[in-house]
């Protein structure tokens, strides 16, 4: 079943195309990457699947059910992470859950239930803080438990890890790749190494339009390069290259590659 499905939208602010023709979907159960730079109108589209922003034409589906503007209903099958979750700042994570199950009406067995759960999910159990003492990433990862709270099948988060360090954003993508199978996630990015990390399909925007579409490991195939690489320790290495000659194997390159400052970092933190 598709959890999503858009078609021809379009929407202009003032005399500016922001999403020109905009189509893709989404299969149930899949991780989402949707790709594109800062201005590219991720988050338009977001607010548009959640009936926040009216579509100028085009047509948007959630599990079969049409979206229209200003109604809620399909959001029943959605939980949503904004790119700047807002909180009460002197709550605790369960106090805000808890408020946050009440205004959706569940029942407080049920409230406390999912939030241990959810804290757990997180990394937030027993986390006594308020939140107005919360680093950036921990405010991320309660605002992904608040998504969660209704059990949605579709869960959508705004650009999640933009804004945090490499620690940060590896919390966060491993919550995402836990959720793997059993909810839908689309989450907006310009981090492609994220994407990698946990997506199994990509929707690349850029002048409103996806240009590039697909699952991850077709995609990766219908580009790759017929190209093999192998790492070995420094030490090593003139010792390969005595083998490959001796066996008259010739490298077409071959390239000392430095450590990911990336990797670097997380090995040292
Ligand atoms: N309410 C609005 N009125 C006018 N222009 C808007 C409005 N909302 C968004 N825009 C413009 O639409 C374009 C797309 O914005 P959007 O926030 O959807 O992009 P984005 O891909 O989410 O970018 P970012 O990564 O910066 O969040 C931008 O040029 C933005 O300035």
């Amino acid at each position: 079943m598709e959890a999503l499905r858009i078609e021809g939208l379009k929407k202009k602010f003032g005399e500016t195309e922001v999403i020109r023709e905009l189509s893709f979907s989404v299969p149930e159960h899949s991780v989402f990457g949707f790709i594109g730079k800062n201005g590219a109108g991720k988050t338009t589209t977001m607010k548009m699947i959640l009936g926040l922003l009216k579509p100028d034409a085009g047509k948007i589906q959630v599990f079969g059910e049409s979206v229209s503007y200003g109604e809620t209903k399909t959001n029943r099958f959605t939980g949503y992470l904004p790119d700047v979750p807002e909180f009460y700042s002197y709550m605790t994570a369960s106090e805000y859950l808890r408020l946050c199950g009440e205004i959706a009406g569940l029942a407080s067995g049920e409230i406390r239930r999912r939030s241990a759960e959810l804290l757990e999910l997180v990394g937030l159990t027993d986390n006594k803080k308020r939140v107005g003492g919360y680093s950036r990433g921990m405010k991320q990862r309660l605002g992904i438990a608040q998504a969660l709270l209704g059990n949605p099948r579709l869960l959508i988060c705004d650009e999640p890890t933009s804004a945090l360090d490499p620690v940060g954003r590896k919390e966060i993508l491993d919550i995402l790749f836990k959720l793997k199978g059993r909810t839908t996630v689309i989450f907006s990015t310009h981090i492609l190494t994220d994407v990698e990390r946990i997506c199994d399909r990509v929707g690349v925007l850029s002048e409103g339009r996806i240009v590039l579409s697909g699952e991850m490991e077709a995609l990766k195939k219908q580009y790759a390069q017929d190209k093999v690489m192998m790492e070995f320790p420094k030490e090593k290495q003139e010792e390969v290259l005595a083998v490959l000659k001796a066996q008259h194997l010739e490298p077409l390159h071959t390239e000392v590659v430095e450590p990911s400052l990336e990797k670097l970092f997380l090995e040292v933190i």
